[in-house]
């Protein structure tokens, strides 16, 4: 369960002043996440998440993502709004974070997608790479290529705690990728986190899009990459091609994919699991004991590496052979 801070019910009522939500009638930690503290509000007027930003979250990125919702959502996408404050700002400050309420969104993460909910995603992450090509404010990836190895850097020492040979494994990886990293390929604003836990269904109805708090600005292609590993990865690890190509098609119903990112795919999948990975590896090693919250197995990403390794054309993550050959 991802609650870093506590709250008091006295410090709620008092930040609640402040919004136009009602009164409140219960909270309660959400026990989900990973990222940020997240408590379930309801009120006189409704239900809201509470969010308050911890550790990865860097205060000054958060007009982008804030204002990103917006956007977004302006722009016919479904994704949660935060909700101003009575001076119009849309962040507080409670137990000592930065904290915005935001709307609730109707609908619930599917345990088990299936293909046609992959070509919805795959759908949705288009429409939203096509809403994004407006958006004013830039940010970078922080967890991009020239950020993996400072990442590395704190757990490489510990990392064959958690696998034998994994540190000389990871190195090499990282290495490789370094190298060979892509520089031209179409860019905009990506999710760059479009897991299924941050994907609503109401029935298999794809309902929104939440959690944008690693949204940033680099290869649209790249988030394709986020997806088809979280998405159409068996739990015995092996890659479902199915999933793959309805993933994709969905994707290239909105947004035809270049040449040039086609040809990119393997090495932006392998660079997304391996960005994957190290996040995991450092929360897996870092994380104080007694934290609310469920870690996350890196060795699950470390197959994906290895998947993505020995591909050897982007036909094998289900582009039709003119596509993969375009
Ligand atoms: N706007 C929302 N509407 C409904 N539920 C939400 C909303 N935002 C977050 N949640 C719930 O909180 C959980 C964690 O949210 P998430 O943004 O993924 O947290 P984190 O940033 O910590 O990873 C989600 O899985 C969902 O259950
Ligand atoms: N999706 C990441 C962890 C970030 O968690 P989220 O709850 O914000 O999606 C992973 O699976 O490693």
């Amino acid at each position: 369960m991802a609650v870093y801070t506590d709250i008091t019910e006295d410090d709620l009522i008092r930040f609640l002043a402040a919004y136009d939500v009602g009164a409140l009638t219960s909270y309660k930690g959400i026990a989900e996440g990973v990222e940020n503290s997240n408590f379930l509000l309801h009120t006189t007027k409704g239900s809201y998440i509470l969010t308050l930003y911890e550790k990865r979250v860097n205060a000054d990125d958060l007009p982008f993502f804030l204002g990103l919702m917006h956007h977004l959502a302006e722009r016919g996408l479904s994704c949660p709004l935060p909700l101003p404050r009575a001076d119009g700002k849309l962040l507080g400050e409670l137990s000592g974070r930065p904290a915005a309420v935001i709307s609730f969104l109707e609908g619930m993460w599917l345990r088990k997608p299936e293909a046609q909910h992959c070509r919805e995603v795959g759908r949705a992450l288009a429409a939203m790479h096509v809403a994004g090509q407006d958006f004013p404010l830039k940010r970078a990836n922080a967890l991009s290529v020239s950020g993996w190895r400072p990442l590395w850097q704190n757990s490489e020492a510990r990392a064959d705690e958690v696998q034998a040979g994994l540190k000389d494994e990871i190195a090499a990886e990282l290495s490789y990728l370094e190298a060979r990293w892509p520089k031209n390929l179409p860019e905009g604003v990506i999710h760059a986190d479009l897991f299924p836990d941050n994907v609503f269904f109401l029935g298999d109805r794809l309902s929104g899009l939440i959690d944008f708090y690693f949204a940033c600005n680099d290869f649209l292609a790249y988030d394709i990459a986020v997806c088809l590993n979280s998405w159409c990865f068996e739990k015995n690890g092996s890659y479902n091609i199915t999933k793959g190509m309805a993933l994709l098609s969905g994707y290239q119903s909105v947004r035809r994919l270049t040449a040039e990112e086609v040809a990119a795919l393997p090495l932006l999948a392998r660079g997304s699991a391996l960005r994957f990975f190290l996040t995991r590896l450092y929360d897996w090693l870092m994380t104080p004991p007694g934290a609310l919250v469920v870690k996350k197995d890196p060795l699950e990403y470390l197959t994906k590496i290895r998947f993505h390794r020995a591909i050897l054309s982007s036909a094998e993550y289900g582009l039709t052979r003119q596509e993969a050959s375009a």
